[in-house]
């Protein structure tokens, strides 16, 4: 990737990170008093990236709470709609994250001058971001949409675009897919799932953080 290029709609900055990071643990949070806890085992295990979805009533406050630290990039994920996204933004969010593309939504990170992957399974999708001026998308649903296959066919023909794959990546292939240049970052939910959240099983967690910087750390030029 190339960092430094001004990108619309894509902070330069958020995407060196994301890449840096290489692992984006997607957290589905239910309690506002996880998410601090939370922070310091990520930060601990040397991940500095950070997706809280928006599907539960504490994601707003658990985002703010974890963005305050300052030291951690957080993004929202699951934004369907475009207002979703200045109340991410005001909370703290420095990258916006959605299952598809909206272009509502992508016009609103636009124009707010944040960070937006929009989720893309086909070529016509991978386009149309394009066209809007992005150079990163989320791959989703990864694994079901026709995994590494999918994403490198996709890549080859569309190679000025860098993907954040997530959907069924896990221990198993995370190290296949950060094999592969064209991945900026994957995404998942295995880090941090959200029985282990509410369990505050943070043993469980912070071994698989751990193992998930590692093989990050490994592949590649990457941040360790
Ligand atoms: O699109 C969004 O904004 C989402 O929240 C979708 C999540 O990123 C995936 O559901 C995570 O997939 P798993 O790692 O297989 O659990």
């Amino acid at each position: 990737m190339e960092p430094t290029r001004p990108v619309r709609g894509q902070d330069a900055d958020a995407l060196a990170r994301l890449h840096a990071a290489g692992v984006v643990p997607v957290i589905v949070i239910d309690d506002v008093a996880a998410a601090r806890p939370l922070a310091d085992l990520l930060a601990g295990a040397g991940l500095d990236c950070v997706e809280i979805t928006l599907r539960t009533e504490a994601a707003p406050s658990a985002l703010r709470a974890v963005a305050e630290r300052g030291d951690l990039l957080v993004g929202a994920g699951t934004v369907l709609e475009p207002d979703d996204v200045e109340r991410c933004v005001d909370a703290g969010a420095r990258f916006i994250v959605s299952p598809g593309l909206d272009p509502q939504v992508v016009e609103r990170c636009q124009s707010l001058g944040v960070t937006v992957l929009p989720g893309v399974a086909t070529a016509s999708e991978l386009l149309c971001a394009r066209r809007r001026g992005l150079r990163a998308v989320k791959f989703f649903p990864a694994e079901p949409a026709g995994g590494l296959p999918a994403l490198t066919a996709l890549a080859a023909a569309v190679p000025d675009l860098r993907f954040m794959p997530t959907g069924g990546v896990g221990p198993d292939n995370l190290r296949r897919y950060l094999r592969e240049p064209a991945v900026l970052a994957v995404g998942g939910s295995w880090m941090a799932p959200r029985d282990l959240l509410a369990a505050r099983d943070w043993s469980e967690i912070g071994a698989r953080c751990a193992h998930a910087a590692g093989v990050a750390a490994e592949s590649g030029s990457r941040a360790g």
